[in-house]
């Protein structure tokens, strides 16, 4: 079935592990996913961004998901990524998802406060759960000075009082990543002091990580290796993942190491079979490059096998 996250938070914290959340746009993408969470035994979150739902169109992605609940019986939470109005949210709130994002960290402190209050207000009146963020997940290419670090990451004490004043369910915060696959320019970093110091404030309270893929660099060099030109990637090591995902991050949002594991395969598949032109080829293969880098995230990442 569709259900929320609320019990599946509360079992990660408590257990010390984390529920990965996978971006899909595509069949292969979510049969990939769900059939990974299911050999796996993983609870797991399926997140739909803005741009998906342009790229597929709603009722394509929201009938392939149910089409996966339906295949493999597993309980899945259906979410929206980086909504930025209440109006998308709203949208995918009547159109059945159990969980919202609405990404209000671009606008001042108050505006961020009563735009998610609103929809917090909406969402559980409809039994859905709210996920907001305070603080700024950089971009693609930002490599952030200290001074700027301080700008932009999450302020423990603005973040309990946000909690407080909104009643959302969960709080993706910036600690250091950021979208992409061009997270550092130097050397790794998570600020783990500032979430300890955000978990002391919010005890038992939900956390999300953003742009918390790893860029593994087998996939970047298969990439590479069959006509790609992807250079100076780089992203969290999964040493600082487990870490989180041990402490109060109970949500990872990964879509990056998705996008490498399938492009490579792709490529990989297309320069290997150059006779070959039937889609179900190349896009098979994909989809099984999908599960196994899902799989992997369960077990080396995230922690939550065998936690259904
Ligand atoms: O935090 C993340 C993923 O982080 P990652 O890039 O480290 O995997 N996400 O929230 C996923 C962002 C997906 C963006 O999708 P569009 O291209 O459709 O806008
Ligand atoms: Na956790
Ligand atoms: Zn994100």
């Amino acid at each position: 079935p569709l259900v929320t996250s609320k019990e599946l938070f509360k079992k990660a914290y408590e257990g010390g592990y984390a529920i990965g959340a996978f971006n899909v746009n595509n069949m292969e993408i979510i049969q990939g996913i769900v059939e990974a969470a299911k050999e796996e035994n993983s609870p797991l979150i399926l997140q739909v961004s803005a741009g998906a739902r342009k790229y597929a169109r709603p009722v394509y992605l929201k009938k392939l998901v149910e089409a996966a609940v339906e295949d493999t019986g597993l309980p899945v939470v259906l979410h929206l990524d980086h909504g930025e109005s209440f109006e998308i949210c709203k949208a995918c709130i009547d159109d059945g998802f159990t969980s919202v994002m609405i990404d209000g960290s671009k606008l001042p402190f108050e505006e961020n406060i009563t735009l998610t209050k609103k929809v917090v207000d909406y969402a559980h009146e409809h039994g859905v759960v709210v996920e907001a963020e305070l603080g700024r997940i950089g971009g693609v290419e930002d490599n952030i000075s200290v001074g700027e670090r301080e700008a932009t990451f999450t302020d423990p004490d603005q973040a309990l009082e946000f909690v407080e004043r909104t009643g959302v369910d969960s709080l993706a915060i910036a600690i250091g990543t950021s979208h992409g696959a061009y997270k550092f320019k130097g050397e790794p970093y998570l600020d783990f002091k500032r979430l300890e110091e955000i978990m002391k404030r919010l005890p038992g309270f939900p956390l999300v990580l953003h742009g918390a893929s790893t860029v593994l660099p087998e996939f970047v060099e298969a990439c590479n290796k069959y006509g790609g030109s992807i250079h100076s990637a780089k992203g969290v090591p999964e040493e600082m993942l487990r870490k989180a995902a041990s402490l109060g991050i109970c949500k990872i949002n990964i879509d990056t190491d998705l996008r490498l594991a399938m492009t490579a395969m792709i490529r990989k598949y297309l320069a290997e079979n150059p006779s070959e032109f039937d889609p179900r080829k190349y896009l098979g293969a994909a989809r099984e490059a999908i599960k196994e880098m899902v799989k992997h995230k369960i077990r080396n990442v995230l922690g939550s096998s065998n936690k259904l």
